[in-house]
C-alpha cells in the first residue's frame, strides 16, 4: 500500500463514520490522521445541535476552526464516540494511544453507547504488538519505572494535557486481557492503549474495495 492509498482509506473510514452522526448527538471525538479527516466530513454534513466533546487540544482546535460546536467534556453520557486506532485484531481488541491521546480517548469511548473506530487497511493485526502506549503519572515517575523494566519514556517525553508522561511498554503481548490487568494494578500507570472488545461497537476499515463495516457485540 502506498501512502496515498493509506491515506485515501483513512478519508473513506471517516466518511463512512460521519454518517453514522445525526442531528441532535452527542459526540465525542478521538485524535489522529485519521480524526482529522472525521472534522471536515462532519463539518460539511450541517448537521444541527450536535454537542461535541473533543480527546485532545489538537481535535479541539481543529474542529473549532471548521464550525464544530466543541465543548467541555461535563457529560454523563454520549451518543456516539469515533477514533482511530493503531491496530485492531481480528476478535476486535485495539492498541490505541499511537498519539499520546489514550487516557482521554477511553474516557471518552467509555462513555458513548456506540463507540465506532475508524481504520485504513494497514491497521488490521492478527495479534497485538509492542510497543503499547503508556500514561503515567510524573510524581514518582522513576519507582513507577522501576516496576515496568520494559517500559521507555517516548522520545521528547511528551506530557498528556492531564501532566501524564506518554511512555511505551516494549514486551510481547500475548495475553492483553492479563497484560490489561497487570497495568491497571500497577501504581503510578494512569492507562494504556489496550482497549478490550467490549468497549467496541463498530469497526469501519477501508480497503482497495471499499469499507469493511464490523458491527461487534459491544458491552
Ligand atoms: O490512539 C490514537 C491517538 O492517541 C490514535 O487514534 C491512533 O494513534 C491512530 O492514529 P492515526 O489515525 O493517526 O493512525
Amino acid at each position: 500500500m502506498t501512502a496515498s492509498e493509506i491515506e485515501a482509506q483513512k478519508r473513506a473510514a471517516a466518511e463512512a463514520a460521519a454518517l453514522l452522526v445525526e442531528d441532535g448527538m452527542k459526540v465525542g471525538l478521538g485524535t489522529g490522521s485519521t480524526v482529522a479527516y472525521l472534522l471536515p466530513a462532519l463539518a460539511e454534513r450541517a448537521l444541527r445541535e450536535v454537542r461535541y466533546v473533543s480527546t485532545s487540544p489538537r481535535t479541539e482546535e481543529a474542529a473549532r476552526a471548521l464550525g464544530l460546536a466543541v465543548e467541555p467534556f461535563a457529560l454523563a453520557e454520549l451518543d456516539i464516540a469515533i477514533d482511530g486506532t493503531d491496530q485492531v485484531t481480528p476478535g476486535n481488541w485495539l492498541i490505541k494511544g499511537g498519539g499520546g491521546a489514550h487516557t482521554r480517548e477511553r474516557l471518552v469511548a467509555a462513555a458513548a453507547r456506540r463507540f465506532v473506530v475508524i481504520a485504513s487497511a494497514d491497521k488490521p493485526v492478527q495479534r497485538l504488538r509492542a510497543p503499547l502506549p503508556l500514561e503515567l503519572h510524573a510524581f514518582g515517575l522513576e519507582a513507577t519505572l522501576a516496576r515496568l523494566p520494559e517500559a521507555t519514556l517516548r522520545a521528547g517525553t511528551p506530557r498528556s494535557p492531564d501532566g501524564g508522561v506518554i511512555a511505551d511498554l516494549h514486551e510481547p503481548i500475548d495475553d492483553p486481557a492479563a497484560l490489561a490487568a497487570r497495568l491497571d494494578a500497577t501504581p503510578g500507570v494512569v492507562d494504556h492503549g489496550l482497549f478490550p472488545p467490549s468497549m467496541v461497537h463498530d469497526v469501519l476499515i477501508a480497503g482497495t474495495t471499499g469499507v469493511e463495516h464490523r458491527r461487534t457485540q459491544g458491552d
